[in-house]
């Protein structure tokens, strides 16, 4: 059980093996450089021309911006908050009524990976849309598919209400800025609508219990999401740093209180043919405070077949991935959340076309 786990590390001065990261991805907390933050963009200004240049010149330069006036009624940011709390409060026993384990990969999990490293966090997933369909397996010629549920706690009573509330009004966000993408690309704004009947879609509650060595570990390893893009609420704590393209530097994601934190995920890197890059980011741990984020991972439907834009495709700009399938891919992914794996888990690389 984590919890015990966690405070006798703490007596021992020792941790688990399986949460330390390799050198090279350990986070330097002895230096504080002032560096550039990414784009804060209001959603609710007029003109719209000029917000979709802002969007286009933040995927652009960041892969990553943070919104304002979005439309999500603080309210609801806030029961999600309160409600999410009190559900990792939950004494072990409780919370593992709804785990997660490798066939339904929606509930309580407290053992998460990435890059074969594990997290130091608790997590609750949960779909979008329940009963979502899924390929069964990672095999390529395996076609069978099977039906993802959500499992919901019955603690806290009203968990399950304000957490059905919260994914659709971070849905309805989530297509306003798929269409503003888009536009930003030159696309239509609908170009890619189609794609979200039975979507994959999730959110995730993310828990981080204050961590004795956030020199060691970290909450969430540096990663790329692999949605089409992700809205993240997170709290006052901070942690989330993205890296920058540029510079390879390390850039904190200030916390704004009501603010979503967006980023493009590996689906409109390949839509937009390396136009737009899917940002590594990764979130450091606090050896005092625990800390609290909520994406929204907007993913299309298992079916779907992502490739380059055909408007942005041509001579002179070759297509610069093969297609794949979102499904395949979404399950090699869950294969890894698990444990260690003795290969490196799927990563959109995998799909480029070497020039
Ligand atoms: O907690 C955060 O700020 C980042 C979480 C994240 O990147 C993820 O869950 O994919
Ligand atoms: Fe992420």
């Amino acid at each position: 059980m984590r919890k015990p786990e966690t405070k006798s590390f703490k007596k021992m001065g020792d941790i688990d093996p399986s949460y330390i990261q390799s050198t090279e991805h350990r986070p330097n907390l002895s230096t504080f450089v002032q560096v550039d933050e990414i784009p804060i963009i209001d959603l609710s200004q007029s003109n719209q021309l000029n917000l979709i240049s802002e969007i286009g010149k933040a995927c652009e330069e960041w892969g990553f911006f943070q919104v304002i006036n979005h439309g999500v009624p603080s309210d609801v940011s806030k029961k999600v908050e309160i409600e999410s709390k009190k559900f990792f409060e939950l004494s072990m026993e409780e919370k593992k009524k709804v785990k997660r384990d490798a066939v339904n990969a929606m509930g309580y999990h407290d053992a998460e990976h990435t890059k074969n490293i594990r997290d130091w966090k608790e997590v609750f997933d949960y779909l979008v849309e329940d009963a979502t369909l899924v390929p069964s397996s990672h095999e390529p010629n395996d076609l069978e598919l099977r039906t993802l549920y959500n499992q919901w706690p019955l603690y806290p009573t009203h968990f399950r209400e304000t957490m059905e509330e919260y994914a659709r009004e971070l849905e309805k966000l989530s297509y306003k800025l798929l269409e503003l993408v888009s536009l930003s690309l030159g696309l239509p704004g609908d170009k890619f609508h189609d794609c979200f009947k039975n979507q994959l879609s999730t959110v995730k509650l993310n828990y981080y219990p204050p961590c004795p060595f956030p020199n060691l570990a970290l909450g969430v390893g540096p990663h790329k999401d692999s949605s089409a893009l992700t809205v993240l609420a997170q709290d006052e704590i901070g942690g989330l740093q993205v890296k920058r393209k540029s510079l390879g530097d390390w850039v904190p994601v200030k916390p704004i209180p009501t603010a979503f934190v967006i980023n493009l995920g590996d689906v409109f890197q390949v839509w937009s043919n390396d136009k737009y890059d899917c940002a590594e980011h990764r979130a450091l741990v606090n050896s005092e405070k625990e800390r609290f984020s909520h994406p929204f991972f907007l993913f299309p439907g298992h079916h779907v077949m992502v490739e380059p834009a055909e408007e942005l495709v041509n001579d002179q700009d070759p297509a610069k991935y093969k297609a794949y399938n979102v499904g395949k891919f979404y399950a090699n992914r869950n294969r890894s959340d698990f444990g260690k794996l003795e290969v490196e888990n799927i990563q959109i690389h995998h799909f480029k076309i070497l020039d």
